[in-house]
């Protein structure tokens, strides 16, 4: 962090992703002045921070976040060409593009971290996968991590391509479980609750569920169990939501399979 301190960072886009994570570094304490921020419509927020928006680049930042989105990325990087090749670790935070892709844009030598997050990251609560070119040392690498430390776990994935399925889990995977908030509280609507109180009720079930799930010894399936009297109501609803043709495993399989079609698509 002292490098990026003292070399700066630059942040290109800054909405949902880049912003969840400038908070988390500007909240650890990181000098707003270390950083440039290039962006077309910054936010009032990002303008009180005191970041330098839209200014001259550093001559030799310690990092470059690319937080843009991929359809975005071969106009916007370009522009940043200047700071390839040399010891600037590029961090890319956007889904599908590839390493080889980044290389070409801005030479073969550069340091490319990929880094796949997820929005829980903007309470620091965050989990992101990371992988890095041939360029990247043990020292980017950890730089990379550091920060991204800042908004929550990261693990380290042995290979490129094992970020696709990271990304349909765990990038993806927060918008599945707001979905299932919205058809708890849903069904709880068609069953006849207020739709305060079923939102609340669905909201707090996952929540509570999401909590004890991260801090119990047992596994989920034995979570599972715990709740499940034999013979009793929730093995009734399980029968439905486990069902191997129709219930959670072929769906969520499916899900998962499309949403890696589509990092596919994105990265030809
Ligand atoms: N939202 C999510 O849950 C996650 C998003 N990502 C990745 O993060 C990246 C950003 O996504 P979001 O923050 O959700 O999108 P966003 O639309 O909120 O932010 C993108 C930002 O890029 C800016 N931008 C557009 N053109 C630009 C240009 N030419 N130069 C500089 N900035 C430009 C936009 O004004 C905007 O502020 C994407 O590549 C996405 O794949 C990764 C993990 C999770
Ligand atoms: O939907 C997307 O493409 C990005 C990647 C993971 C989450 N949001």
């Amino acid at each position: 962090m002292d490098d990026v301190a003292s070399r700066g960072m630059v942040l290109l886009g800054c909405g949902r992703m880049g912003s969840a994570m400038l908070k988390g570094w500007l909240d650890g304490g990181l000098n707003p002045r270390a950083v440039t921020v290039i962006t077309p419509n910054p936010s009032d927020w990002l303008r009180e921070t005191g970041v330098h928006v839209n200014a001259p680049l550093p001559a030799d930042p310690a990092i470059v976040l690319l937080a843009v989105k991929p359809q975005k990325m071969d106009e916007a990087l370009p522009q940043l060409k200047s700071l390839g090749n040399g010891n600037t670790v590029f961090l890319s935070v956007a889904a599908g593009i590839t390493l080889a892709r980044y290389e070409e844009i801005l030479g073969a030598q550069t340091p490319i971290v990929r880094a796949m997050p997820n929005t829980p990251s903007a309470i620091g609560r965050g989990i992101t996968g990371i992988v890095g070119n041939g360029h990247a040392t043990q020292a980017h690498m950890d730089l990379a991590q550091s920060l991204l430390e800042a908004v929550g776990q990261v693990v380290r994935v042995a290979d490129e391509t094992q970020l696709r399925a990271l990304t349909a889990i765990s990038g993806c995977g927060p918008a599945y479980v707001f979905h299932l908030i919205e058809t708890m509280a849903k069904a709880g609507e068609g069953a006849g609750l207020a739709p305060d109180v079923a939102l609340q009720l669905a909201r707090a079930t996952v929540a509570g569920a999401g909590a004890l799930a991260e801090t119990a010894s047992e596994d989920p399936a034995q979570l599972r169990i715990n709740v499940t009297s034999p013979g009793g109501v929730t093995a009734e609803a399980l029968r439905v939501l486990m069902d191997e043709e129709t219930g959670f495993p072929p769906l969520l399989e499916r899900a998962v399979a499309a949403a890696i079609k589509r990092d596919k698509e994105l990265s030809a």
